[in-house]
């Protein structure tokens, strides 16, 4: 077979790739990897690199018993990430460049926007984008918190064709293979279901890897609603990349949808995290789903969470059917405020000077759709 016809691909290297036996990086299996981006690049394919490691990578510096601390945790991050950062750049003959990314950074649709043009810039100028989480400034609300996750988020930020996740294990089995002798290997996944998700176990315990299967699937989940083809391989083996090459599957291969949802939909459904909820009246999830701009205060019986003018919502119904996620024109703060008035021309009259409490330029129909 000849090579695939990828304009750009992203791809995500884990933790044990880069840092074995965590004492700092080795390139020992990073120069097969290395090798395969400069591979595409000269078949014209543009690469970005999303790279773990920084935390295996610094965990060497800092003293066993503190090694669970999170302060510490995100000091071997940063320790780590220079060094991850050098071993890369030292085995490629064009530049690299770093982009330290949080989930805060990318459900902020103008951080987004930018987050995309940035990398769109180092493409055009040759530069290969090297993504990871910003780990010393998150916190569980502001991050990922997996790179798998984060690099199907960048794969549809950068309109990758395909994600190449590369693993410590050939892809996806139909249970943990560490766990049961019996496992065998999916070549191809037509579509994610449960079913997908209850093969899934997480990382080796005491191992450097986060997330496991699970977020891998989750990961393909956001990227084949984009159109991405979705890789699982072993990043072990040299012949994992020479087959990617020759256009084979050497691994886990998750089929993009045929009709994929379109850019900011995907953003609004996959990336961008809901920071409230609002609770509207059962009868009125018809008219949301045809008009968004139909809702107006008076559907409105709840304002959950805190948010402000920008932020993206959930709109539901009392007995927890999802209808839309949605940018607010209103914070929590306001629209309890219009929401709680007894007299109904007054919240009306405001409205229509205001304009419609979400509109219908970033809404993303949920389980009507
Ligand atoms: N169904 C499964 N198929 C393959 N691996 C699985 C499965 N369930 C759990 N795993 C575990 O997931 C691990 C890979 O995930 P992880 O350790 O997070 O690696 P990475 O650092 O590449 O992200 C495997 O080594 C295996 O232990
Ligand atoms: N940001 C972290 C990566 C965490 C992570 O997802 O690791 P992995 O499961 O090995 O891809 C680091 O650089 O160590």
């Amino acid at each position: 077979m000849s090579h695939p016809n990828w304009k750009r691909v992203v791809i995500k290297v884990g933790s044990a790739l880069i840092s074995p036996n965590q004492q700092g990086c080795s390139s020992h299996y990073l120069l097969s990897i290395a090798q395969f981006i400069v591979r595409c690049r000269a078949n014209g394919t543009q690469v970005v690199l999303v790279s773990s490691g920084s935390v295996a990578a610094g965990a060497h510096l800092f003293p066993e018993q503190e090694k669970s601390n999170i302060a510490v945790k995100k000091a071997m991050a940063a320790a780590g990430q220079t060094e991850m950062i050098a071993t890369w750049d030292r085995l490629f003959d064009f530049p690299s460049a770093q982009m330290l990314l949080t989930h805060a950074d990318l459900r902020d649709r103008e951080r987004y926007v930018s987050i995309r043009e940035t990398i769109f810039s180092l493409l055009d100028h040759n530069v290969l984008p090297i993504v990871n989480e910003n780990d010393t400034v998150t916190t569980d609300k502001l991050k990922v918190g997996d790179n798998d996750n984060l690099s199907a988020m960048v794969a549809a930020a950068a309109d990758a064709d395909a994600l190449i996740i590369c693993s410590d294990i050939d892809g996806l089995y139909d249970k943990n293979p560490h766990e049961h002798d019996d496992a065998s290997l999916l070549k191809t996944v037509e579509s994610i279901d449960a079913s997908i998700y209850a093969m899934a176990g997480g990382a080796v315990k005491g191992g450097v890897g986060t997330g496991g299967m699970r977020t891998k699937i989750e990961a393909a989940e956001k990227a084949v609603s984009h159109g991405i083809d979705t890789y699982i391989i072993n990043g072990f083996t040299e012949l994992s990349f020479n087959m990617l090459l020759a256009g084979e599957n050497p691994g886990t291969h998750f089929k993009p949808y045929e009709k994929p949802m379109k850019e900011n939909v995907h953003w609004m459904t996959h990336t961008s995290n809901a920071q409230g909820e609002v609770i509207v009246e059962g009868d009125f999830d018809e008219s949301l789903v045809r008009d968004s701009e139909q809702l107006t205060s008076s559907e409105i019986i709840d304002v959950k969470g805190e948010f402000s003018v920008g932020d993206t919502i959930l709109v539901r119904k009392e007995d927890g059917t999802k209808l839309v996620k949605a940018k607010s024109n209103y914070s929590s703060c306001l629209l309890n405020f219009i929401a709680n008035q007894e007299n109904d021309e007054f919240a009306s009259e405001f409205e229509e000077k205001t304009g419609p409490i979400i509109s219908d330029q970033h809404v993303a129909n949920l389980e009507k759709e």
